[in-house]
């Protein structure tokens, strides 16, 4: 028999159950290959005792439909940057890439796919230049992946931030208010801008467009001015002002990000202090983005990807990132995969349609 390893590393997302689902129905087909877990991303396979599952059909049946993952999942511990707490209470980062790769080989692993946004797959690299067969599913809820069109999970999010908005407009007509609503977005502003199309936003604000705050003031004024008598701003949790810094706190233990969130506060008092007489209402809607039932579309994509990641492991392709472009399913190696961001331009067609439609970006 051979084996395959499966697992989810990073932030969560709607839509990893669905691949992790793909790849083991796939695999089953093959009937000469056994199917198993790490649990919470490589620390499976580095902790003593291990924690690696085996994937039966009963433990993958029907999961496709359900957020999260099934494996668990970390966004601190990289095996080549991993934080070790020191008697001191500091943490010291220390390279246990070889230290896994023994692990690994140990346990005879024919195949390893992991699912996970950019860190991991810069991990997934560096693991195959040491010789590990290993395959990447891009996972991220922001999008900026540059080496596929689209990700899963991010339409779920583009959903629930669209059906807050709705929700959030509603609220503000009715008390002739302006309603901030902060979503995800650390460097990229593709969650804020679908949801300001979709949700039909007054002004909205992403990382890769600093925003002048008297002329969102002005934005404001004039919807009350001209009888609108209510505003609705979507700001991605990464947005700041011209000249400006972003609105963070430190990083847990061990992660490589600083926390975001409280941008909304931040732009309610700016839009105060810059003389803007409307009540406002901050709404954060944080970590319920990423959390819940994927919709159909995230799922669909995600069982592609896993069926594909499959097929590559199945002809030895490894090295190589599963990705969409252009309406197909194609691979990728990891080192292009890891290579840039996609950030929103502000020539992109989306901007230029919501600018079209009146959409202010605060440039
Ligand atoms: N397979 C993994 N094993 C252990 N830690 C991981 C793994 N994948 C990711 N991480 C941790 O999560 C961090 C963020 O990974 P990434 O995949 O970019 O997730 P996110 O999309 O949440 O940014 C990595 O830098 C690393 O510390
Ligand atoms: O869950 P945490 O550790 O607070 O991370 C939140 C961060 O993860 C993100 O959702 C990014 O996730 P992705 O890497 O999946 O795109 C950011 O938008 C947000 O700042
Ligand atoms: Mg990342």
């Amino acid at each position: 028999m051979k084996k395959i390893l499966i697992l989810t590393g990073g932030g969560d997302c709607p839509g990893l159950n669905a691949v992790i689902r793909g790849i083991a129905k796939r695999a089953r087909k093959e009937k000469d290959w056994e199917i198993y877990g790490s649990i919470e991303a490589f620390n499976g396979v580095l902790n003593e005792p291990q924690e690696i599952i085996k994937l039966t059909s009963r433990k993958t049946a029907g999961i496709h439909i359900k957020g999260g993952t099934i494996l668990k999942t970390t966004n601190k511990d990289s095996p080549i940057n991993f934080p070790v707490t020191q008697p001191d209470g500091t943490i010291k980062f220390e390279d246990r890439s070889d230290e896994l790769i023994k692990k690994l080989k140990a346990l005879h692993f024919d195949a390893i796919i992991n699912i996970g946004g950019d860190g991991s797959q810069k991990i997934s690299k560096v693991l195959f230049d040491k010789g590990v067969p290993i395959i990447g599913v891009p996972k991220t809820i922001d999008n900026d992946l540059s080496a596929t069109d689209v990700t899963f999970g991010f339409q779920t999010a583009v959903q629930i931030a669209t059906d807050s908005f709705d929700r959030l407009v509603t609220t503000a007509e009715s008390h002739h208010r302006c309603m901030i609503m902060e979503v995800m977005g650390r460097d990229a502003g593709w969650i804020a801008l679908h949801t300001a199309i979709a949700g039909g936003a007054e002004i909205c604000l992403i990382p890769e467009i600093p925003y002048d705050i008297q002329k969102l003031a002005k934005r404001v004024s004039m919807r009350y001015k001209n009888g609108k008598g209510f505003c609705n701003i979507v700001i991605a949790e990464g947005s700041k002002p011209k000249n400006g810094t972003i609105v963070s706190q430190k990083g847990d233990k061990g992660s490589e990000h600083v926390r975001l969130g409280g941008v909304a506060y931040q732009l309610s008092q700016q839009l105060k202090d810059a003389g803007c007489k409307a009540e406002i209402r901050e709404t954060v809607l944080g970590h319920t983005q990423r959390g819940g039932t994927p919709v159909a579309y995230d799922r669909i994509l995600a069982t592609l990807y896993g069926v594909k990641a499959f097929e590559l492991a199945l002809e030895k392709k490894f090295g190589q990132m599963v990705a969409f472009k252009n309406n197909e399913i194609v691979s990728v190696s990891l080192e292009k995969a890891t290579q840039s961001y996609n950030v929103v331009n502000k020539n992109n067609y989306l901007v230029k349609a919501a600018k079209g439609m009146g959409i202010s970006f605060g440039d």
